[in-house]
């Protein structure tokens, strides 16, 4: 896979990327109905993602982010609204596995070893063995475990195992990632280390990634937009450019503007209070 070095900042001009967003949200509401009422987990949300951007979801609990990135992935419907995924509705997108989904622990099989949790869905889907295999072993290399092959998950840390499902994700090269929360079980330092990680592989696929987090550094380090909600009713608050360059390094969470947009989010958080 080529490494390409992406204009600076790239996410703060991202709309000049031009072409047609890759997700596309209007007016999108969502209202989960049960016999203890009504919970309205998305209200009115307007929002559009270009290629290649990296775009985080960052609110208190309960504000719709799961709910926004499950309405994305076609796995509920909205109430009202439009929502186009790579051009496409919503079940379209998922019909032709436009994007690939990392939950927030990881679901592997334990009788699996790494490589064949990999191959898995291209199993499902009858792609032929040498293929099968040719394709998760790069996507492990990718990810960093090209000598975990035939570990088996309990044999791998909780930070690897996230790896294992990333590399899975990206199986059938879906433009798009979407990420509920992937590290939020991790020590500080095994997050900060996939942070980098992550903005490496993004880097190097070119992929388009929504990914929600509780933390503001997390979303500050990796973005290049974050997207601000409210709960109750869920809502969009703000959407806040990050104009730091990459690649970004570790140097970059102790410069002050890294301290500037930390603190820009934690008050559009508490404004949404
Ligand atoms: N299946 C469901 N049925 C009824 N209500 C639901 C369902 N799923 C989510 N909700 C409600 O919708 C609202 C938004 O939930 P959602 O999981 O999207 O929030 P979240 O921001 O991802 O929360 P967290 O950060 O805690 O994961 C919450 O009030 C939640 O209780």
């Amino acid at each position: 896979m080529s490494v390409s070095v992406r204009p600076t900042a790239r996410g703060a001009s991202s709309p000049a990327l031009g072409g047609e967003p890759v997700i596309a949200l209007e007016g999108l509401s969502m209202v989960y109905r049960s016999r203890a009422g009504e919970t309205v987990a998305l209200q009115n949300a307007t929002l559009s993602v270009q290629a290649g951007e990296f775009v985080s979801l960052i609110g208190p609990s309960g504000c719709g982010k799961t709910t926004l990135l499950r309405l994305i992935a076609d796995l509920v419907q909205p109430t009202s609204g439009e929502l186009r995924v790579a051009g496409k509705t919503p079940r379209a997108a998922r019909e032709a596995r436009e994007y690939g989904y990392v939950f927030q622990a990881p679901v592997l099989y334990d009788w699996r070893t790494v490589l064949q949790n990999v191959m898995l869905p291209l199993e499902i889907m009858g792609f032929p063995r040498a293929e099968r295999q040719e394709r998760a072993a790069r996507l492990l290399k990718l990810v960093g475990l090209e000598d975990f092959h035939h570990r088996y998950p309990y044999q791998l840390s909780g930070g690897m195992q996230q790896r294992v499902s990333i590399a899975r994700a990206l199986a059938f090269d879906p433009k798009l990632l979407l990420m509920d929360e992937p590290f939020g079980a991790l020590d500080e330092i095994t997050r900060e280390a996939l942070n980098n990680e992550l903005l490496r592989i993004w880097e190097e696929t070119h992929k388009t990634i929504v990914f929600v987090t509780h933390s503001i550094p997390e979303a500050v380090f990796l973005s290049s937009r974050i997207v601000v909600m409210t709960p109750r009713p869920g809502k969009i608050e703000r959407v806040i450019e990050v104009d730091l360059s990459y690649p970004r390094t570790d140097a970059v969470r102790e410069s002050r503007r890294f301290f500037e947009l930390t603190t820009q989010v934690r008050e559009a958080l508490k404004g949404a209070h």
